[in-house]
This record gives structure tokens, sequence and C-alpha cells, in this order.
């Protein structure tokens, strides 16, 4: 439900920047090294950002905290192919959350 308590979302913040494969998504692609993302990528997201809504109160519900993470993961797979090293990390990232949100909430 649409209920205000984001503890979940702490927690699952808190796994995700451990996470082995969580090494592509930890800071916003760099635009610089990848000069085309900015155009593919309508709405750019990632780990750093997400904390930070988190810190700042952005989020009015934890779907809103899953949407963002599931954007990550969808962007991923628009840039990259599936068997990049990063493309693989974003699926074993997607299948490693929904599998603990569903523990969690
Ligand atoms: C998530 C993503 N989508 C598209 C391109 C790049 C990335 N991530 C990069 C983040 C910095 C390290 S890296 O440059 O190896 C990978």
């Amino acid at each position: 439900g649409n209920s205000a308590d984001l503890a979940p979302c702490v927690c699952m913040m808190d796994e995700l920047e451990k996470h082995q494969e969580a090494w592509p998504f930890l800071f916003p692609v760099d635009c610089r090294r990848f000069p085309t993302y900015k155009k593919i990528i309508k709405k750019p997201m990632d780990f750093q950002t997400m904390r930070h809504k988190l810190r700042d109160n952005k989020y009015q519900s934890r779907e809103e905290f899953a949407n963002d993470l599931r954007l990550v993961c969808n962007n991923c797979e628009t840039f990259n192919e599936d068997e990049s090293a990063v493309g693989h990390a974003g699926h074993t990232i997607r299948e490693f959350f929904e599998k603990r949100w569903r523990e969690l909430c």
C-alpha cells in the first residue's frame, strides 16, 4: 500500500549498495564516457540518486522507490546487450530486488 513507512526501502538500499553486481549502478552514468546515453535514456536513475531521494524524503510510497529501481534496470536493458557485463549485472540486480522486495513488504 501507500503507507509512508519507508523502512523497507532503507533496508533494501543498504542491500543493493553492498551487492556484488551493484558496481554499474552506484553513480549516474558518466555522459563523457557514454556520450549517447542522455539522448537514448530519457530518465536516468542510479543508486546514489535513490539514496539521496530517500534522505530528502522525496518518495511518497514504497512503490515509488521500487519503480526507481525498476527504472535503473529498464535503462540498463535499453542501453546494454544482455550478455555484456553491465547487461548481465542489470538482470541479476533485478532478480535480487524482486525476490527480496516480496520478503520485505
Ligand atoms: C549502468 C550503465 N549503463 C550504460 C552504460 C554504463 C553503465 N554503467 C557504468 C558505470 C560506471 C562504471 S562502467 O563505466 O564500467 C559502467
